[in-house]
């Protein structure tokens, strides 16, 4: 008999998106790692019936830079704390002419840019190597394009995210580079995020909200924070009510994960049994618990 699965959504809020709201049993909890700390107190509680958690990704107040998250402690503090799915709610410049500020994309696949961030739960002591040719759940897809739909916000479904250091932004001959790539949005958070989640065997997806046309657009002054922060308000709304509107989509009881995201480390661990490191097999404690 296939596993029963009571949903708990998770949302990780990037710029502009530092709290949500409607909650009951609201309720700011710390959750530490052996990753290290996360970047804030992650919020639980219960929307529609459902119990979600939230997780500011730069903190409230937004005192962390991307290159200085601990990604694999809010991955990690995610998945302890009882998610089984997460939800990014990212802010994107456009590489698109036809994804203009205050559009949103369900973003389905990465290019990841980043150097500097660690990038994964494994290493000497325990090898594994996960799939992401795949990064996106499309059942996480399918419920965040009918909850846009259905509060009628302008969408396309699918796209790719090209995920640069920062935290300055590009050049213009970067953005013109990134645009021949075929990529639609970019950012600087959801790499390693995406790969992370999968390692962790939480299903992901990105709803990216677009708040500039970077620097390549010959019409548009090129990108400041001021810029994003303006489209931001507006967009920070609209996330929020996208987030009632995906969770009853999200929270009833389920099987296990169609596309296999709850299953990622089947077939990745290659470190023989015995030539395993105990201390880091206590770090993966959470991580990895289904196959370790
Ligand atoms: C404030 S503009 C640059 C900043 O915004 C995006 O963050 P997030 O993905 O957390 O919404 C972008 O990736 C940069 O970190
Ligand atoms: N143009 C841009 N480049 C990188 N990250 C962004 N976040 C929002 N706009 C961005």
């Amino acid at each position: 008999m296939p596993e029963t699965i009571t949903p708990m959504i998770g949302f990780i809020g990037g710029s502009g998106v530092y709290d949500l709201d409607g909650l009951e049993e609201r309720r700011w909890v710390r959750v530490s790692t052996p990753w290290g700390e996360p970047s804030d107190e992650i919020l639980t509680g219960v929307l529609s019936g459902v119990r979600v958690a939230f997780l500011p990704r730069h903190g409230r107040g937004h005192p962390t830079p991307p290159s200085a998250l601990n990604y694999r402690a809010n991955i990690d503090a995610m998945k302890r704390i009882g998610c089984t799915e997460l939800i990014s709610l990212s802010a994107v410049g456009s590489l698109k002419e036809e994804l203009p500020p205050g559009h949103f994309v369900i973003v389905d696949q990465f290019i990841d840019r980043t150097f500097a961030r660690e990038k994964s739960f494994f290493g000497p002591g325990c090898v594994a190597h996960v799939s992401v040719a795949h990064p996106v759940c499309p059942r996480l897809g399918d419920a965040l394009e009918a909850a846009a739909r259905e509060i009628a916000l302008p969408l396309t479904r699918g796209g790719t995210y090209l995920v640069m250091e920062g935290p300055q932004f590009s050049t213009r001959a970067e953005s013109l580079l990134y645009r021949q790539w075929g990529c639609d949005v970019i950012g600087m958070t959801n790499m390693p995020e995406a790969k992370l989640a999968r390692e962790a065997e939480l299903c992901y997806a990105t709803m990216a909200m677009v708040t500039d046309y970077d620097c390549w657009h010959p019409d548009h002054d090129h990108v400041t924070v001021e810029q994003v922060v303006k489209v931001l308000f507006g967009n920070a709304e609209r996330a929020r009510a996208l987030v009632k509107a995906v969770v009853p989509r999200l929270g009833a009881p389920r099987g296990p994960c169609p596309a296999g995201c709850d299953r990622a480390l089947d077939h990745a661990l290659i470190t023989a049994p015995e030539k395993r490191d105990p201390a880091l097999l206590a770090k993966l404690d959470v991580v990895a618990r289904r196959v370790l």
